[in-house]
């Protein structure tokens, strides 16, 4: 395996200097600090994760978003206020999740839920699949309901949470009856256009990182383009998976079009976190400055199965890891050149993204805001 590291230049092209990734490779402030020009911190793109009770929603996303380990959430203390956390300090998700208090009362006169819904890009449901889901349902349909009302825009996705101490053959009828149930519901009360996605989640394996994968894929308005020229770069290079990949939060932003396997997914994630514990270990200066993920980034492991693994950086928040053969590895100038085309596109995917959201751009703010309040990603890069 070979790893390099490099100083910290700031990226070439207009994308601002680049600050150096967090060294801890810690995450972002848990509240907004509404930086540079950007919205404000209540008026970021939000996910938010309601729930019951003890459903897991602070565990799904101290284990996605601040590297908590699956055990450490069992210290979890309930949460008794919205917990608004920020992480576009740290990563291409430029979102707020907000973490609900179990119940949301929704005839509360504090509890301004037309506004909250208004600048929703995702609502998450956590439904506790170890647990009786009879009053979890009732709640699903009350919460979005009310959420479509106020705004129809918004993607709803349903985890069915904790599968991990289902059996296969009871986590496949888990998801029928909730699917039907829940559909039934909506159905009865004149919403079928309000569609619902289910997923299964466990915090346990890998499961909820691809989860909300495509939970924050759908938030993305690129998406198309980036699938599209991660399809060009693989069949141009002879690699058989290519996965662009947030790497705080190994959310994977886009892959190609052929269909993803579980396995080549946690064997990417697993080397991302090796690429990084590894850098932040021998990676940094002697004084302790630098950074462990900058754009001198890459690596190369083979592994014992004439498979090779190939990350290399693409933009401050974003690494490509390839999954190939060892014999399309011997074209590997060809695949560093097509790399280097590929990251420039990206780069201009994304600069037009940053000139349109510039405030003297044609666009106007009105627009902009509602660019912004349906989920586009960060704009600098
Ligand atoms: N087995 C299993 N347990 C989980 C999973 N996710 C969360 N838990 C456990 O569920 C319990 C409740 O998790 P929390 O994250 O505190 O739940 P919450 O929905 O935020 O609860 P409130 O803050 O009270 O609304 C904890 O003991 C977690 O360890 C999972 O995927 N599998």
């Amino acid at each position: 395996m070979s790893i390099q590291y490099g100083d910290e230049e700031p990226l070439a092209g207009s994308f601002g200097a680049v600050d150096s990734f967090p060294k801890d490779f810690g995450y972002g402030a848990e509240e907004a600090d509404g930086e540079g020009g950007e919205a404000g911190p209540d008026t970021k793109p939000r996910i938010l994760l309601m729930g019951l009770r003890r459903s897991g929603k602070s565990s799904i996303q101290k284990v996605v978003f601040h590297k908590m380990s699956p055990n450490e959430t069992l210290f979890l203390e309930s949460t008794n206020k919205i917990y608004k956390d920020d992480i576009s300090n740290s990563s291409f998700v430029n979102f707020q999740i907000w973490d609900f208090p179990g119940q949301v009362d929704f005839f509360d006169p504090t509890f301004d839920y037309e506004m909250i819904f208004r600048g929703t890009g995702a609502l998450i449901f956590v439904i506790d699949a170890q647990d009786d889901y009879m009053e979890a349902l009732a709640r699903l349909h009350l919460t979005v309901s009310r959420a479509y009302k106020v705004n129809p825009e918004i993607n709803f996705e349903v985890f069915i949470h904790k599968v991990d101490g289902l059996s296969d053959d009871h986590k496949i009828e888990t998801q029928r009856d909730i699917h039907q149930r829940a559909n039934d519901d909506l159905a009865d009360a004149g919403l079928e256009k309000l569609h619902l996605s289910f997923y299964l989640t466990s915090i346990y394996d890998h499961s909820i990182f691809e989860a909300f994968s495509k939970v924050v894929q759908k938030l993305i308005p690129q998406l198309p383009t980036l699938e599209n020229l991660l399809n060009i770069f693989i069949s141009n290079s002879g690699i058989e998976k290519a996965f662009l990949f947030d790497v705080v939060s190994k959310i994977y932003i886009a892959t190609d079009s052929s269909p993803v396997d579980m396995q080549s997914y946690e064997l990417c994630c697993d080397m991302i976190d090796v690429v990084i514990d590894v850098s932040c270990i021998y990676g940094l200066k002697e004084d302790g400055t630098g950074s462990a993920y900058d754009k001198e980034s890459m690596a190369i492991i083979k592994l014992n199965n004439t498979t090779v693994l190939y990350l290399k950086e693409v933009t401050r928040f974003l690494a490509l890891v390839c999954i190939l053969r060892e014999e399309s590895f011997e074209r590997k100038g060809l695949i560093d050149y097509n790399f280097h085309c590929f990251r420039k596109a990206i780069h201009e995917v994304f600069e037009v993204g940053v000139s349109a959201h510039r405030p003297n751009s044609h666009m106007n703010m009105q627009n902009m805001k509602t660019v912004t309040h349906n989920g586009a990603p960060r704009a600098v890069v």
